[in-house]
């Protein structure tokens, strides 16, 4: 990918002048838009996805598909309003190349989808994603019947010739390094011959509500699945062979990318609104009304949408991240600018996302006062006086927006490279910008 100068440009982050009040309109969620693409491009009728998240992300998604042979159509919905995807399936075909950018769901949600496809399909991506795990997918979609030709590194970039089918049946997978593994032959596992049980072998495995949001999305698409929530064995799901429905479905707003709003809330004692925010959700970001309640907020869902309020006291907390591990940056955050010390646990696998995201906060942290150590699984936070200076992003959006939150608080601190954020949320620099002069109209 080419870097515009522009882009890495220092971006002043806006220090808040008093309390912030305004109402945050969060766009789509990454996880939930990137599900139903895969889903509605497996079905076999056309579905419609409304309000879906558009970002670096879901556009490489989309990509990706068309490239196989999918149909995605841009536009209003069929009603008129709002933005809608019309998705159109077609017999998955290749030779094909995908660009994954540096989208964990898009580089471990599509090879099972290419072993589908009539013809080879290479994958590559940004440098960053030949270091982030995929041997998970890799050795299970082998174990399932596919080809890949890979490096022998069990990462990216790899080519995967499809056959137009493949067998499935059970498989043993890993999946401590990234939950995205049981999720991804869990999605295409329909298609398969003979469906997909997926037995997950490692000792601990992140990101449950993810697993379950996948689980919740193919129940809905008409898929037969086994979970251990619903009486099955510990650490294995069963998906059985079948036809998936085309749907209409509307995007939730992303919960995670409402984090930095509702941390300015309670960084600044001020309120945010949050439209939309679903009563029922197997988005992680849900937990911050649990989290951020903890650390001095308060919270209520109304007719308007999630309220949340800060009191001006922010206070430090223990707490295993392990379900809600991207939430971390944005609460260490946060614990920087606490009234007393933080522990955050569970999340060893940072050090496999975007950059390795427990040196990095810990690094940037520092550099502005602070005192953070890493711990074997996470972040010791001391919160001391910070003062204004470069924060380095490394590429990873939510660095950016925890960047951003620190500057509330802190004179001077600017931002390197805030167009980073665009993997996920568009425009976070003007809906930030928007949310402070909010309170000064
Ligand atoms: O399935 C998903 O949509 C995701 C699962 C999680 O991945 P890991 O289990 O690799 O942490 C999460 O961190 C990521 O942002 C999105
Ligand atoms: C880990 C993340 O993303 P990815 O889907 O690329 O794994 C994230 O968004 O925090």
């Amino acid at each position: 990918m080419t870097v515009n100068p522009a882009d890495t440009a220092l971006w002043p982050a806006p220090h808040a002048s008093g309390a912030v009040d305004a109402t945050v309109h969060v766009p789509g969620s990454k996880s939930v838009t990137n599900r139903a693409l895969v889903l509605a491009a497996l079905a076999s009728e056309p579905g419609w996805l409304r309000r879906p998240l558009r970002s670096r992300d879901t556009l490489l998604m989309a990509g990706a598909l068309r490239a196989m042979g999918v149909g995605i159509e841009e536009g209003v919905g069929p009603d008129g309003t709002g933005e809608a995807w019309r998705v159109i399936p077609a017999g998955l075909r290749g030779p094909a190349t995908v660009d994954v950018g540096n989208a964990g769901t898009v580089m471990r949600f599509l090879p099972p989808v290419a072993a589908l496809a009539d013809g080879p399909v290479r994958f590559d991506g940004d440098p960053r994603s030949y270091e982030r795990p995929l041997h998970g997918v890799i050795d299970a979609l082998r174990a399932l019947g596919a080809r890949i030709d890979d490096d022998g590194r069990g990462a990216l970039p790899m080519t995967v010739h499809g056959s137009g089918a493949l067998d499935g049946g059970p498989v043993a997978v890993d999946a401590s390094s990234s939950s995205q593994f049981v999720s991804a032959l869990l999605l295409s596992g329909p298609r398969f011959n003979q469906g997909v049980e997926v037995r997950h072998t490692g000792a601990t495995l992140p990101s449950m509500p993810h697993i379950r949001m996948t689980v919740d999305m193919l129940r809905a698409v008409g898929a037969q699945v086994d979970t251990p929530e619903s009486g099955g064995e510990p650490n294995v799901w069963r998906v059985t062979p079948g036809a998936l429905l085309g749907r209409d479905l509307t995007i939730e707003p992303d919960l995670s990318n409402a984090q930095p709003f509702l941390a300015a809330a309670l960084v600044t004692g001020g309120r945010v609104v949050i439209p939309d925010w679903p009563a029922r959700t197997t988005q992680p970001g849900d937990r911050l009304r649990e989290i951020f309640t903890e650390m001095g907020g308060s919270c209520r869902l109304t007719e308007h949408g999630l309220v949340f309020t800060g009191t001006g006291a922010i206070h430090g907390i223990d707490v295993d991240l392990s379900e809600v591990g991207e939430l971390t940056p944005g609460i260490a955050a946060v614990a920087a600018l606490a009234d007393s010390p933080s522990t955050l646990r569970g999340v060893a696998h940072l050090r496999l996302h975007e950059t390795d995201r427990l040196a990095a906060l810990t690094k940037e942290i520092n550099e502005l006062g602070g005192d953070v150590t890493e711990t074997a699984d996470g972040l010791h936070i001391r919160p001391r006086p910070l003062h204004g200076g470069v924060f380095h992003t490394y590429e990873d959006h939510r660095m950016a927006t925890a960047g951003a939150i620190i500057g509330l608080a802190v004179e001077g601190i600017r931002i390197e490279n805030v167009a980073t954020t665009a993997k996920t949320l568009p425009d976070f620099p003007g809906l930030w910008t928007g949310m402070l002069g909010s309170d000064r109209a």
